[in-house]
């Protein structure tokens, strides 16, 4: 997939406050262009997962579009697997799919099983390979209780999971996430997680993905694409992003016995502490020899390193870009 200089702009209609604003509005309509994507560009090899992240209003879901061929872009090229997306060729939505946490395409009062046929209709699925497909998203997300019920009554979670097999029954390689886990429990999101993770092994497909969970992009991408106000702030490894943003790691301690405050000091930064627990900022080189340092001086119970949060990392990224 190769995204180039690719821009979509919206006109907006503006209108003044009140009633002389409609009457105004009315004789004379004024409108304004908003820059949803500010000419991006980048690549996806076949197999990759990418998380798209940004904050809200970034421009994710209007490039999702377009790679899906469901807007035009204002300008740019697209070419996803060889296509042009916006012609909306009948072969190109046989090898795609988008999937928007926040919007159904199941048909409310049947069951899944039904829209699932349906699905099978359009993207004209054989039925051998349709059954073996049906089969193995029925094994991969445990859909068997869930099928013949009425979409309605299934919880959250369950709808989920029947949405994303009825978008890949047509088994696409190239497949575009919009927030998939969003307002699941913890238990279904990481359910949702391992699926995603199997489907992409099982059928080296490509995933664009976005979430505002960071568990998703830290269990599923490698790689991270950052943008904001339509425009590109990181595309490179999520290591990376990390070094490079939070150039230290975040010690967590648990104590036996009460320690002083300023005894915590020596070997870091303290972020928090609150018997029994604390948190101590460490540069990242330093990290070894302060570990063996605090095990060897205090009453340490229970000891972990972690990298700061993908927020904070996500939050410094953006500092340092505005900051440049
Ligand atoms: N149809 C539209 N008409 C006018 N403006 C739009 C339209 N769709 C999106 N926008 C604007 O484009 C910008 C980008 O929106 P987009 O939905 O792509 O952001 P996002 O990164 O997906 O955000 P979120 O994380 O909230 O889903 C926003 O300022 C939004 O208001």
């Amino acid at each position: 997939m190769t995204v180039k200089e690719l821009t979509k702009n919206f006109k907006v209609h503006e209108r003044e406050a009140g009633l002389r604003g409609a009457l105004h509005s009315l004789m004379k309509r004024s409108f304004r262009t908003v820059t949803a994507v500010d000419s991006i560009s980048f690549g996806i090899e076949p197999g990759e997962i990418v998380g798209f992240l940004g904050p809200n209003g970034a421009g994710k879901t209007t490039t999702m579009k377009m790679l899906s061929g469901l807007l035009h872009p204002s300008g740019g090229t697209i070419d996803v697997g060889g296509y042009v997306p916006f012609q909306q060729k009948e072969a190109f939505k046989k090898r795609i799919t988008l999937v928007m946490g926040q919007k159904s395409q199941l048909i409310w009062d049947i069951p899944a099983a039904e829209t699932f046929l349906i699905n099978q209709a359009i993207y004209e699925i054989p039925d051998a390979q349709y059954r073996e497909t049906v089969g193995e998203l029925t094994d991969l997300l445990d859909l068997e209780p869930l099928l013949k019920k009425p979409v309605r009554t299934l919880s959250l979670g369950e709808r989920m999971k029947c949405e994303l097999a009825a978008s890949l029954l047509h088994r696409p390689e190239i497949i575009f996430l919009d927030e998939p886990t969003i307002g699941l429990d913890v238990n279904m999101q990481e359910t949702v997680r391992r699926f995603i993770k199997a489907y992409n092994e099982r059928f080296n497909a490509t995933i664009l993905l976005t979430s505002h969970y960071m568990a998703d992009v830290t269990a599923l991408c490698k790689r991270v694409i950052i943008i904001n106000h339509g425009r590109i702030l990181f595309d490179g490894d999520l290591n990376q992003l990390v070094s490079t943003h939070a150039p230290f790691k975040v010690a967590k301690l648990v104590f036996s016995k009460q320690v002083e405050e300023v005894d915590l000091d020596r070997y870091g930064t303290l972020l928090h502490y609150e018997y029994p627990q604390a948190s101590i900022q460490i540069p990242r080189e330093e990290v070894s020899q302060q570990a063996s340092r605090m095990l060897a001086d205090l009453p340490v119970q229970d000891f972990t390193i972690e990298d700061p949060p993908m927020e904070d990392v996500i939050g410094m990224a953006f500092a340092a870009k505005e900051g440049a």
